[in-house]
């Protein structure tokens, strides 16, 4: 070996005593960022089957790995051949944890059930000794409380094929980078070397050979931001070593504990064909993130930008046409712009349901006989779609008897202009922090401008929706919080100037019922769900919500029996 001096720490995980072995880790990870570990508890016959199961795969013809798409931004096939690395491949998958994610994985590759099964029992363990290291590690800090802060943290699952050539030997193959994560485990190749990682007290490279059923941990930028500056985010790259000339370099299942920036709020296919399996989908990301894309909708995309140019069109009327759109309710009608309230206006309708209401708001806005047809239709489309999530949430509670609940509830249309200049970039657009009043929300945002963001529940850290063409976004509202006994998620989302361009977005409310109480069905309420909330009308909540100016979900706690 041309360059000695730093050996890697190996770090035996089957160490008896856990402050001994949580001190070894802290140390390897702020002197290094990088170590190999051994007993490691994943098992050897699993890293075997393991990376047979990848070596098949990347025999796939070259169409079939294609399918193999992007979730995140690079984490999806990748050909990237480079003159020392040829033929330089990697396939991705963004979230490990997920099954789903998984499945759909294995789907795009033609995997078999057999290699399906051996890539479920890897995830499992390689998330299990991700989550123990990182927990180690807070602890040899004396953070025990907050040893579960990774526990919702995706994980990305790359893996890479190198096919070096005897020409190239002794270059670098994979270029210098830090991981972007938190933490990597490598299964790295037991027989051929190439890896190096780079001390950062001499800034030189060095090798980490290959070990046997050893795993090489690197730390990433994430945790250089977590402890402050403690933790290594070690340089690495791979080099095509002397024996790369004879065997391929077969590398490495790399595992990512990414960071939550990257949380991805669901995006449903409607056109799932199991109705049981959609409705579980639609229930779970209705009580994990009260937020979800959907796809495969049924409303007809030629009618969405149809809607599109009509609102378009009518925010071209001249300020008193558009002061005409007056309020039937509190904030139903048009809001100018003002000098509080420099890059939003909105239009209103209430109610979508009532073809008198439509009209009147057509009047109003001298909407031409087209346009008028384009927004009866567009409404009808919309309130069928927001009737059957409804119906699909209810009988995902098994509540097949109540499914018709909402039927006489009035719908809303609030139709947004945001009209984003170089100045307002970075800062609130308007539509500030709240959740939505009503029970379910569809918001046919932006396809091309973003600005959209909404709360991880878990973290309270806001994330982006990026605009997807052709989807359209839910949201749930306090009224399902209040429907559900607390299941469902009223999800807090605002709006952030992004970029110096006009946004449109159509959201359409399903509010809730007007005069009559809402209150949880009794499949909510038992011992271990003690009824939470106060029955009340949509009327009722709403005259709470402005009287005291709660428009974050806190006026749910004024209607709450604790
Ligand atoms: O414009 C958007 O994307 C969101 C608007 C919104 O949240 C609302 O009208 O309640
Ligand atoms: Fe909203």
């Amino acid at each position: 070996m041309s360059n000695t001096g730093v050996v890697f720490p190996t770090i035996d995980l089957g160490e008896l005593s856990d402050e001994i072995l949580n001190q070894n880790l802290r140390e390897a990870g702020e002197r290094l960022g990088c170590f190999r570990v051994i007993n490691h508890g994943v098992s050897l016959s699993l890293m075997s089957e393991m990376k047979k199961t990848v070596m098949d795969l990347f025999e796939r013809p070259y169409e079939v790995k294609v399918r193999n798409t992007d979730v995140l931004p690079g984490s999806g096939y990748r050909f990237r051949p480079s003159e020392t690395n040829p033929n330089y491949e990697a396939l991705g998958l963004v979230d490990l944890a997920s099954p789903q994610a998984l499945n759909t994985f294995c789907d795009q590759l033609d995997a078999s059930a057999e290699q399906r099964e051996i890539m479920v029992k890897y995830a499992e363990a390689i998330h299990g000794l991700a989550e123990d290291l990182s927990r180690r590690l807070a602890e040899s800090y004396g953070l025990a409380d907050t040893t579960n802060f990774f526990k919702s943290w995706p994980i990305q699952f790359s893996i890479n094929k190198c096919h070096f050539k005897p020409e190239t030997v002794g270059k670098v193959g994979v270029q210098a980078h830090t991981d972007f994560g938190f933490l990597t485990i490598l299964q790295d190749d037991e027989n051929v070397g190439g890896f190096e990682a780079m001390d950062p007290s001499s800034g030189t490279f060095f090798p980490l050979s290959p070990l046997t059923n050893s795993l090489a941990i690197n730390l990433g930028d994430m945790a250089t931001i977590w402890s402050n500056g403690r933790l290594g985010s070690v340089k690495h790259r791979v080099r095509c070593e002397a024996k790369t000339s004879q065997r391929p370099l077969f590398s490495n299942s790399t595992l990512k504990i990414m960071p939550a920036t990257s949380v991805i709020f669901p995006t449903i296919d409607l056109g799932e064909v199991s109705d049981e399996i959609l409705n579980q989908k639609l229930r779970e990301a209705s009580e994990r993130w009260g937020c979800y894309r959907v796809i495969n909708h049924g409303v007809s995309l030629s009618l969405m930008s149809d809607m599109k140019k009509t609102i378009m069109d009518l925010f071209e009327r001249p300020y008193e046409v558009k002061m005409r759109n007056t309020d039937v309710q509190q904030w139903s009608g048009y809001t100018a712009q003002s000098e509080i309230n420099p890059y939003n206006e909105a239009l209103g309708l209430y109610d979508t349901a009532s073809p008198q209401a439509v009209n009147t708001f057509c009047d109003q806005l001298e909407a031409s006989a087209e346009q008028r047809e384009i927004m009866v239709k567009y409404a009808e489309a919309i309130r069928g779609l927001a009737k059957d999530l409804l119906r699909r949430l209810a009988e995902s509670y098994g509540l097949a008897d109540t499914t018709n609940f909402f039927k006489s509830w009035p719908s809303v249309f609030r139709i947004h202009k945001y009209h984003f200049k170089a100045e307002a970039v970075g800062k609130p657009s308007g539509v500030n922090l709240h959740t939505d009043w009503g029970f379910l929300t569809i918001l046919q945002d932006d396809e091309n401008v973003s600005g959209l963001e909404a709360m991880d529940p878990s973290s309270g850290t806001f994330f982006p929706l990026p605009p997807l063409a052709n989807s359209l976004a839910i949201n749930l509202g306090d009224m399902a919080t209040i429907w559900s006994n607390g299941r469902l998620c009223n999800v807090k989302h605002r709006v952030q100037c992004n970029e110096a361009k006009t946004r449109f977005s159509i959201a359409s409310f399903l509010l809730g019922p007007m005069d009559t109480d809402l209150e949880a069905p009794s499949e909510f309420v038992d011992a271990e769900h003690p009824r939470l909330y106060k029955a009340i009308s949509h009327k009722g909540y709403r005259s709470l919500r402005m009287a005291t100016n709660l428009h974050d979900g806190e006026a749910l706690k004024l209607i709450s029996y604790e």
